[in-house]
């Protein structure tokens, strides 16, 4: 058994509390690789931002756990060695599966885990999800619970509908299994796919998809039930144009891929949306950079001379994300 703290590692209580007072969202970005997760840290450590390093059911089958625990370890001097000496690192378990998986994170060191049981009868969804608070908390590692279904893939089960969360249930859910945080679904999904072009309009000057707008009065809702209470946003690539143009231009074939506009999520980390879960966008600006790298210098064999320039752009898109549309720069507790 290690224990997170032992690790230089942080949960997320205290980051949540003061996203929602102050009116931003923690970047959860995951890490399946050396380049995303130096790229994350670069970019969080240069602008004092919390963060969360999500770990998700494909990470540990093409990473595996054991090396993607110890490289957040790494993390947390790196950030030193970078300058930052007071780094607010979680390590955290993206879309747990059981109880079994979540207990083996918080036994090997994650400091956050979530249980996503957002696919089970409601009532096995509590049953489940409490279980895995019951264990988590007695080391002080926080839970994220799930309501609602996002549409899309969905931990790799792939589901027609979107159930949004019932704004009725809320109350009774965060109350009986005593989760510290709350992924709803109003309308963002997973991938670089979010809407289909039948649920979009097409904006006449550019040709490109404009998605449907996030359902906000749910969020709303939500909020009015559970004043205060962290909510998790899944699914909140932004899909840049910039990206999805570059990988088609060098050969690369993503035609419509479209994500949920920045003003949104904005709008959704002002509001008690507290965490923000940014995965694709990563995916996106890693294979543009390299397309365009290996189209440009076709003699290129070092995988260092194209994953470089990908790890630079990752970097860039960490960097905006957290400047321009989440508000975490400069909010860690110690700022020396
Ligand atoms: O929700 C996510 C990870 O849990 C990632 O969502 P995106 O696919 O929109 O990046
Ligand atoms: O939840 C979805 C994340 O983007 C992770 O997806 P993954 O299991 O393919 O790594
Ligand atoms: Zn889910
Ligand atoms: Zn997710």
């Amino acid at each position: 058994m290690v224990n997170y703290k032992s690790l230089g590692l942080v949960n997320t209580r205290e980051m949540f509390k003061r996203a929602i007072n102050g009116g931003w969202a923690v970047p959860a970005f995951n890490f399946n690789n050396l380049e995303q997760l130096q790229a994350i840290i670069k970019a969080t450590s240069e602008l004092k931002s919390p963060v969360i390093l999500q770990v998700s059911k494909g990470a540990r089958n093409y990473a595996n756990q054991t090396l993607l625990r110890y490289m957040a370890e790494g993390a947390v001097e790196y950030a030193k060695e970078l300058g930052c000496n007071h780094p607010e690192i979680a390590l955290h378990l993206d879309h747990g599966d059981s109880f079994e998986l979540c207990k083996n994170c918080v036994d090997m060191g994650f400091s956050s885990v979530m249980i996503d049981g957002s696919s089970l009868p409601y009532d096995e969804n509590v049953a489940l999800t409490k279980q895995v608070v019951d264990y988590a908390h007695q080391y002080d590692v926080t839970v994220e619970g799930e309501l609602g279904v996002l549409a899309g893939v969905e931990d790799e089960v792939a589901s027609e509908v979107s159930h949004y969360t019932k704004p009725e249930e809320v109350i009774d859910f965060t109350t009986k299994t005593g989760v510290d945080s709350l992924a709803i679904s109003i309308g963002t999904s997973h991938g670089a796919y979010k809407f289909k072009p039948e649920q979009c309009t097409r904006d006449p000057k550019t040709g490109r998809l404009v998605p449907p707008p996030l359902a906000f009065d749910v969020l709303d809702e939500i909020m009015q039930k559970l004043p205060g209470f962290p909510i998790v946003l899944h699914g909140s690539s932004s899909v840049p144009q910039e990206y999805v143009d570059m990988i088609n231009q060098y050969g690369g074939k993503l035609p419509d891929a479209v994500g949920i506009p920045e003003e949104q999520l904005r709008k959704a980390a002002n509001s008690a949306v507290c965490k923000i879960n940014i995965d694709s966008d990563s995916r996106l600006a890693f294979t543009a950079a390299v397309r365009k790298t290996l189209a440009e210098k076709p003699a290129e064999f070092d995988p260092r001379k194209y994953c470089g320039p990908a790890r630079d752009l990752m970097e860039e898109m960490y960097k905006h994300k957290i400047l321009d549309v989440l508000g975490s720069d400069n909010k860690l507790a110690q700022l020396d």
